[in-house]
């Protein structure tokens, strides 16, 4: 047990705003405890009302809100750098992870790493972390019509859970990801390396790629999610089970009401398998090989929801009126997901963020409330309150600004033709990483939106001096009351949301904003009038 605020910290400060610095990992309680200065200074303000005519005191009371407010700062700046640190400690695991992986690899006689086309024993994965194939570019990486490719990650096969129905069928199907992208000829060889020769800068990276999916071994587990209280939806959800069943020969996972539904159709869906607990939720990603949505972008964020650490890859048909991150139409979906069963598929990996609600009257930081994880967006707003909210907002060491107005979207790029679209956020290709810091109705003229890059950690916080709470909710849902003190902290999650695509991220995203918001949508100028001479 580490210790609690209070045995673990020191005084640091004198008079009656005593500052304790804890020492804790993760810096949040420490921040909390320093943030404290600055109410305590507003309390005894207030105990102590000033003559507006004692010039001295006036003086002495903004010295005193200085003080605290630069102390908080500071606390404020060191959580930041601790969330930093601990980011950088988990990259470095994974990559002394990948490095013993390879060590291991290069001990194997005769096996060849990097090979796309070399086979691994089925299900044959036993480390928790995934297992990251070396990124050697051969001349085999390279496809034809000047695409390449790189095998980047191979899934592990989980741990089996007891409470889960028919635990010896359900094996894992192992899958290998590679990416690939289209580069100008004379670059397809080299572009991941980083050349300093001649003064010639090569990129190590390109931020985007598209990633391919390929089965190594058969799925053999599905998860269907419907949209509840729709009779077409239904029908649909029936008869793709059966098909499923019958013709693929796979198990099959639905939520326990859907299964009650199918029940009182026909005894027949007596195979179709469900949980009993919640807590059996959790264990979810260890048995389902693809998960099947059937309705809108809002069943595909209910989906996303359910799996609070790895998702897998979820093929997503349209049901509902727009469809932004649903690309399948249910009419062919035996051909669509014979393909899929199949494979290759192309996949979007949509990032999402991760975001931690901490209380100012948190003891500790096991007070922490659960992380929540969201694909489209994170928003702060006034709630039912018609004061403006006061947000103060920081990325990583830096003091972004405060925002003043209706509230602020915090979004994914997958989010940004949702919500933060509607506040006037640009709409970004989903795979590019960032986090969009989109104002809603913010009260001045130069209040831009903003994208920031995947790698910071934002945080918001309500001032000790706000007129009123702001409420904070995760993909439209779960709203929360942030009082005075609270705090929103958020950074990218390591998991993303596989989803498939139709045909590419590229081609699914720009088609999705033709046809769902008739984007630029325009009658041709007709050529029948003045010209250029
Ligand atoms: N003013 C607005 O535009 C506004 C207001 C509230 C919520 N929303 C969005 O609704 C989402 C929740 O969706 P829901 O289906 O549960 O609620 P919902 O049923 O109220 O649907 C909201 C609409 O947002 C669309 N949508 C959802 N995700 C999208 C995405 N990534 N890109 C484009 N459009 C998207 C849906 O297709 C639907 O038409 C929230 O995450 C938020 O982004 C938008
Ligand atoms: N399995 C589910 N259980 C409970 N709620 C769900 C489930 N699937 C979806 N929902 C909720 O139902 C709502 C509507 O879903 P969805 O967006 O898919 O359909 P829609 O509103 O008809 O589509 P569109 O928004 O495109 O018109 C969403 O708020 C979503 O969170």
């Amino acid at each position: 047990m580490a210790p609690s605020k209070a045995d673990s910290s020191a005084s640091c400060g004198d008079g009656d705003a005593i500052v304790s610095c804890s020492k804790t990992e993760n810096g949040f309680s420490s921040s909390l405890s320093l943030c404290h200065s600055e109410k305590a200074v507003e309390e005894l303000l207030q105990q102590t009302p000033l003559q507006g005519t004692d010039d001295h005191l006036v003086e002495f009371s903004e010295a005193l809100r200085t003080v605290a407010k630069a102390l908080r700062r500071a606390a404020e700046g060191k959580a930041s750098a601790q969330a930093e640190a601990a980011e950088w400690k988990r990259r470095y695991e994974l990559e002394r992870s990948r490095n013993l992986q390879l060590e291991h690899k290069e001990k194997l006689p005769g096996e060849c790493i990097g090979n796309l086309d070399g086979h691994r024993a089925e299900n044959s994965v036993k480390e928790p972390v995934p297992q990251i194939e070396q990124n050697e570019h051969s001349e085999k990486d390279c496809m034809k019509h000047g695409i390449c490719s790189h095998e980047v990650l191979h899934d592990g096969e989980s741990d089996s859970s007891p409470n889960m129905a028919n635990k010896n069928m359900m094996k894992k199907a192992s899958f290998k990801l590679s990416w690939w992208c289209k580069g100008a000829n004379e670059d397809q060889h080299n572009h991941d390396i980083v050349s300093f020769e001649r003064g010639n800068i090569t990129t190590a990276e390109r931020s985007s790629k598209q990633i391919s999916l390929k089965w190594e071994s058969d799925p053999q587990t599905v998860l269907i999610l419907k949209k509840p209280n729709s009779v077409s939806v239904r029908i649909l959800c029936a008869e793709m089970v059966r098909w499923l069943k019958e013709h693929k020969k796979l198990n099959i996972y639905v939520e326990p009401q859907v299964k009650a539904e199918l029940l009182t159709e026909s005894s027949i869906f007596n195979f179709v398998q469900t949980w009993n607990e919640e807590r059996e939720v959790l264990l979810l990603h260890t048995k389902v090989d693809l998960v099947i949505t059937l309705g809108g972008d809002g069943t595909v964020l209910w989906a996303a929801s359910m799996f609070k650490g790895p998702v897998p890859p979820i093929v997503p048909f349209s049901l509902g009126s727009l469809g932004f991150m649903t690309p399948f139409h249910t009419e062919p979906y035996r051909e669509c997901l014979d393909t899929i069963l199949r494979g290759p598929i192309s996949i979007t990996l949509r990032h999402r963020l991760q975001c931690i609600v901490i209380r100012d009257a948190a003891k500790n930081e096991y007070e922490t409330e659960e992380p929540i994880l969201v694909l489209n967006e994170v928003t702060i707003d006034r709630g039912i309150s018609s004061y403006l909210t006061n947000l103060e907002c920081f990325c990583d060491n830096s003091f972004v600004t405060c925002v003043q107005g209706d509230g602020l979207i915090l979004s994914t790029t997958s989010g940004s033709t949702a919500y933060s679209l509607a506040a006037g956020g640009s709409m970004v290709h989903p795979e590019v990483p960032g986090i969009l810091f989109t104002p809603i109705c913010p009260h001045s003229l130069s209040f831009r939106p903003l994208i920031l890059p995947e790698h910071v950690t934002v945080r918001v916080q309500v001032p000790f001096n706000s007129r009123s709470s702001a409420w904070v909710s995760f993909d439209g849902k779960d709203r929360k009351q942030l009082a005075a003190g609270d705090a929103l902290v958020c950074s990218m999650a390591p998991w993303p949301v596989p989803t498939a695509c139709q045909v590419d991220s590229t081609n699914d995203f720009l088609r999705s904003i033709q046809d769902g918001l008739h984007w630029n949508l325009r009658k041709t100028q007709s050529s029948d009038g003045p010209r250029d001479s």
